[in-house]
């Protein structure tokens, strides 16, 4: 038979997914399919057509078409979920979760249809939720559902930290895991740069001071940009995961996945590391955690459970 390109269908057309698209031709990773609604199917279609155009002169084969039809998503191998609306100052992404819960729901309704053997990434927000709803609704196992959080994270944590050392970003190495949330816990004990630890090259307040920021990074881009949040640095977050699936890259990567009894957590969705390759989730990497960042965990875990509670009280799943 034979040898097809790989088919990666895009939910959500605005400023995410529009940007995933371009990132996902730009690494030449497969067709891609960028799906709407109803109304929007025009707009969709002419942002296909717009980036497809722009494939002679980046210099990449790739089909690329707009579309509101399921049908058109048929069999793909990843589907990326970014539909949904997103939050503006002053509103935290739990504030979202009613309306992006019916969203996602009735995204992964049709997904499930056309799509029952894809790899399905999660971005909209209220995010670990969002990805316990894709979950509950698709029915697929627990390695072909996966959210992004910590990816886009980490990437603000280690900017940070190149900038504050004015080295290159290459060389800082983190991690960032538990919920999407202020709460979010960035792990400065396995955090270096070119494998020395950053607790050596920069003060304890510089540490806490970049700790902090990425924390609220959401936030910061949400209050600079007024009428919506960030979408470079979370496509890009996207395309990395997309690539370690379909390469079967192997990657070690923070990710939200479905924990039944890693790091002490049962039936959980939060951000974890895991070994991330051609079968989605292949194994979360558990680490030894002092008490206190278990601790800062376990209030992650607990702001992630009772957004996850709110979903299961709102929609029949
Ligand atoms: N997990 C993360 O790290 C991040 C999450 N997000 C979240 O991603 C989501 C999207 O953000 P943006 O792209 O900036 O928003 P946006 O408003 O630019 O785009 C969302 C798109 O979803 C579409 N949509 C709504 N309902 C739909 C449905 N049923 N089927 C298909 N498409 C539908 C809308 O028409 C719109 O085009 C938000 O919930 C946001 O909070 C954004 C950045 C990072
Ligand atoms: O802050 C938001 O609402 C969007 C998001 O999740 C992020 O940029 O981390």
């Amino acid at each position: 038979m034979a040898i097809k390109r790989k088919k990666i269908s895009v939910v959500g057309a605005g400023f995410t997914g529009a940007t995933t698209a371009l990132m996902l031709a730009q690494k030449e990773l497969g067709d891609i399919v960028l799906v709407d609604i109803e109304p929007l199917e025009n707009p969709t279609k002419g942002k296909a057509l717009d980036m497809l155009e722009a494939t002679p002169v980046i210099g990449v084969d790739a089909s690329i078409t707009g579309t509101s039809s399921y049908e058109d998503t048929k069999d793909s191998d990843i589907v990326i979920i970014t539909a949904g609306v997103a939050r503006k100052p002053g509103m935290s992404r739990d504030d979202l979760v009613h309306t992006n819960a019916g969203i996602v729901k009735s995204v992964c309704e049709q997904i499930k249809a056309t799509s029952p053997n894809a790899y399905v990434l999660i971005l909209s927000n209220p995010v670990d939720a969002m990805t316990f709803t894709a979950y509950q609704t698709l029915g697929f196992p627990k390695n072909r559902v996966i959210g992004q959080s910590g990816v886009l994270d980490t990437a603000r944590y280690c900017t940070f930290i190149a900038q504050e050392l004015n080295v290159s970003v290459e060389d800082v190495r983190g991690f960032v895991l538990g919920g999407h949330g202020d709460d979010m816990v960035p792990l400065v004990r396995y955090s270096n740069v070119a494998g020395i630890p950053i607790e050596k090259l920069i003060p304890a307040d510089r540490i806490e001071a970049i700790v902090q920021r990425a924390r609220v990074g959401g936030g910061e881009i949400v209050s600079l940009l007024g009428n919506g949040s960030a979408y470079y640095a979370p496509a890009a977050s996207l395309v990395q995961m997309a690539e370690a699936i379909l390469k079967d890259k192997k990657r070690i990567l923070p990710v939200i996945a479905y924990l039944e009894g890693e790091f002490g957590y049962n039936q959980l969705f939060m951000g974890v590391p895991a070994i991330l390759g051609g079968d989605g989730i292949e194994k979360v990497i558990e680490l030894e955690l002092t008490a206190e960042e278990k601790a800062a965990l376990d209030q992650s875990a607990a702001s992630v459970a009772s957004v996850i509670e709110v979903v299961k009280s709102g929609l029949s799943i």
